[in-house]
């Protein structure tokens, strides 16, 4: 590579609070090590994309008890990467660097950044600190001491708790720490089996929704979302009026089971169904295995509180039509984009085109919807059942979508839409684990597609029920959001999961299918 052609680490910045310092030549030493790590985790967003610089916009220390512990240190990376329309562009990462000289007990590989190669620091092991209990621990400590419950800071940091001294049990002797195992677009890492802590990676400017919903359904005393209990936030040199939301604590719903993993169990058994056993031919009957409809309905129950919570506290308004006809342009829009991220699309568009001009046209009839504060990417991996019913989580929206998209209101049913393709992945994912070729294959894709079917009625059933309105009173509506959403699943599979592509193209194809192609 030639040096024009590498890409640029550069020193810290006079808007960092630690600067020339010794740490300051720590950060730069480890730079070149951070451009190697970054674009292999999982929430990295940039990637296939070069990295033309990378450099840290805020540094922070925060010292240890004692002296001699490892250090942790706060860091705002800023990463200038060609966009995809072929600009440039950058991205803010969080990254909390663990830096110290011992092996660290159990640290998995992923986690390791590393070894610093001569200057100061030549030895040092550098890593990701969210894997290192004795680093977040100290993170928990700040978010929540007692100064926290006022307000309290540390350089470009704030930290904040709602809870008083009770917090200070988490990080009492002996408490103990581990990074959540989930596949995320965050890091968690769950504390005792009390509290977890998501360490947003990509920072936006501003109040995150995540933090602002948790907060505004826990003043509406929903039950339907774990409890907040502490965040921090962190000022950005380049908009120093909207602080950005860093980490969230929450109550950790113990024992709960996660959405996504609830309904494969019950998909799976219908490999077991004597129907697909091949006793009888035909349909499937009523009676097929794996039911999971009396869930299905309590989670749309769950979502349709979650919804009217949030029309209680937060701004309701009415989308007049313009603004519906604006909403399908931006929904033609994005089918474009995602047409030339992954061009196997391209033969469904103009169908896909028509669904979304049902919705405009449907707009010159005189319609008006309303539009709200909702999750914005709802799915089964975003619910957790427990003993006292169904949780909703994540309230951050699509993560390719600005924060100011993600905190205008919208038709509530778009929440409703993403779930309906979320039973249809749960379905779909079974036929993953099979041949093309595989004899079974035609048998057992009815079954999914009827387990489908009546799940996604169970759903709407229970959310009607709720007093929400009904989402298939409204087929067109419902229609172009889910058609939206697949169009978003398509590009996500593409650049994430190629091997689950074929999941939402089916679903395109279906669609198409519908709308006349
Ligand atoms: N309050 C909680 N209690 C128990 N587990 C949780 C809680 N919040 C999140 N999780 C687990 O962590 C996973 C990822 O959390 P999520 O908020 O969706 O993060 P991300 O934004 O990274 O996708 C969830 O799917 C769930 O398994
Ligand atoms: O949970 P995230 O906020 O990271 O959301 C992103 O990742 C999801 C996958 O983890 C993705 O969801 C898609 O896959 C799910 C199965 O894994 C499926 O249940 C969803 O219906 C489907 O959309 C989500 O779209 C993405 O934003």
């Amino acid at each position: 590579m030639s040096d024009t052609s590498r890409p640029r680490t550069m020193a810290p910045s006079s808007a960092t609070a630690v600067r020339g310092t010794d740490l300051g030549t720590l950060v730069q030493d480890a730079l070149p090590l951070i451009l190697e790590w970054l674009p292999r985790q999982r929430w990295f967003a940039g990637k296939g994309r070069a990295i033309s610089a990378i450099s840290p916009a805020t540094v922070t220390l925060l010292p240890g008890p004692r002296p001699g512990e490892p250090l942790l240190l706060h860091l705002l990376l800023r990463v200038e990467q060609d966009t995809r329309d072929g600009g440039t562009g950058h991205d803010l990462y969080q990254l909390l660097l663990g830096a110290r000289s011992s092996a660290v007990p159990e640290l998995p590989g992923a986690a390791v950044i590393g070894r610093i190669g001569g200057g100061p620091h030549d030895g040092l092991l550098t890593y990701d600190a969210a894997y290192d209990p004795t680093l977040t621990l100290r993170l928990l400590t700040f978010m929540t001491s007692e100064n926290a419950a006022q307000d309290s800071r540390l350089g470009p940091l704030r930290f904040r708790s709602l809870l008083g001294p009770e917090l200070s049990d988490l990080t009492a002797p002996g408490a103990t720490a581990r990074i959540g195992t989930a596949e995320q677009s965050n890091t968690s890492v769950v504390f005792g089996d009390t509290a977890i802590l998501k360490l947003f990676r990509r920072i936006n400017p501003g109040l995150n929704p995540d933090l602002e919903l948790s907060l505004a359904l826990s003043r509406a005393g929903s039950a339907r979302i774990p409890a907040p209990l502490a965040w921090y936030e962190g000022d950005l040199p380049d908009a120093p009026d909207q602080p950005a939301t860093l980490g969230l604590l929450q109550r950790f719903l113990h024992g709960g089971k996660d959405g996504w993993e609830f309904a494969l169990a019950h998909v799976q058994q219908l490999r077991t169904d004597p129907e697909w056993q091949g006793s009888r031919e035909g349909q499937p009957s009523d009676h097929i295995s794996g039911n999971f409809s009396a869930e299905s309905f309590l989670l749309g129950r769950a979502t349709a509180e979650v919804h009217l919570a949030l029309a209680r506290t937060l701004p309701v308004t009415v989308l007049d039509r313009a603004e519906i006809e604006a909403l399908a342009d931006a929904m033609a829009l994005r089918l474009d984009a995602a047409v030339l991220a992954v061009p196997a699309l391209a033969p469904y568009r103009a169908a896909l085109r028509r669904i979304f001009q049902a919705l405009a046209a449907s707009a010159r009839d005189g319609r008006l919807l309303r539009a709200q504060r909702i999750h914005g990417d709802l799915h089964l991996g975003q619910s957790m059942r427990t003993a006292r019913g169904w949780s909703l989580l994540d309230f951050e929206g699509e993560p390719a979508k600005t924060l100011e998209e993600r905190r205008r209101p919208q038709p509530a049913v778009r929440d409703v839409a993403a779930m309906l393709r979320s039973f249809d992945y749960a379905a779909a994912h079974l036929l993953t684990e099979l041949d093309q070729d595989d004899p079974a294959r035609p048998r057992l894709a009815a079954l999914a597609a009827t387990w489908a079917l009546r799940n996604r009625a169970a759903f709407c059933a229970g959310y009607a029920a709720a007093g929400a309105e009904d989402p298939v009173a409204d087929p067109v509506l419902l229609h172009a959001m889910e058609t939206d959403k697949a169009v978003y699943e398509v590009v996500y599979e593409a650049r994430n999961r190629p091997e689950w592509l074929g999941i939402p193209m089916s679903a395109i194809s279906r669609l198409a299918e519908a709308a006349g192609r």
